[in-house]
């Protein structure tokens, strides 16, 4: 469905989560390209309070037994916890909390997944599929551990990358999503 003529503000409009991707993934590089519209988000004392991590191939593997560990799933042996799976390419969001007299926790969370809706937006403009993944283990100490969390940092879960048949995503983009009415998102102040 066209919302705007603006190809930004179109690409917002028409951005759909996919939970079923192909093999194919971006690059290192190109992630790292990407970053350049996802580092200017809104960020009070730039104080960068994110990180990524880049979870592939056999860190998948590493993933699912410590999701089983949190979850306390035995398997057979050879058995794979297969969610991790689901895409070639995970990326890990982490906000980290840096100690600031006058900026909250909140405010770096904040930061933090506005970085990850960014990212999530460019990594679609580009072309790829991508959903926005957690679950009830993801803050779990066995979880954290592999990805080398400090104290001071929060898993805000895993955008799950891969692509898209062309024709599936001009579908997506051009068919679904009606625009929500506004009405219930745009408010007053309270006066008596
Ligand atoms: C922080 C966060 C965590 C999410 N975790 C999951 C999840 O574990 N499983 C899931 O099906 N959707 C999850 N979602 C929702 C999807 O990423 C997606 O937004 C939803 O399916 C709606 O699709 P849409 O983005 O196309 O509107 C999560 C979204 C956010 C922002």
């Amino acid at each position: 469905m066209k919302h705007f003529d603006d190809p930004v503000l179109q690409a917002m409009a028409s951005r759909r989560s996919v939970s079923k991707v192909g093999p194919s993934t971006p690059s290192d590089e190109e992630i790292a390209r990407l970053l350049a519209a996802v580092t200017p988000v809104a960020d009070h004392k730039a104080l960068r309070p994110w990180r990524l991590i880049l979870l592939r191939g056999d860190d998948r593997r590493v993933l699912g037994e410590a999701l089983d560990a949190a979850a306390g799933v035995e398997r057979e042996p050879g058995e794979v916890n297969d969610k991790p799976f689901r895409a070639e390419l995970l990326i890990a969001v982490v906000a980290r909390h840096v100690a600031h007299p006058k900026v909250p926790a909140w405010e770096q969370h904040a930061t933090a997944a506005g970085a990850a809706h960014l990212l999530e937006l460019a990594l679609w403009q580009a072309g790829w599929g991508v959903m926005w993944r957690t679950g009830l283990q993801t803050n779990a100490p066995e979880v954290r551990a592999v990805h080398g969390l400090t104290e001071d940092e929060m898993l805000l879960g895993w955008l799950y990358v891969g692509d898209i048949e062309p024709a599936f995503r001009e579908r997506l983009a051009t068919t679904s999503k009606p625009a929500l009415d506004p009405a219930p998102f745009l408010g007053r102040m309270p006066r008596g």
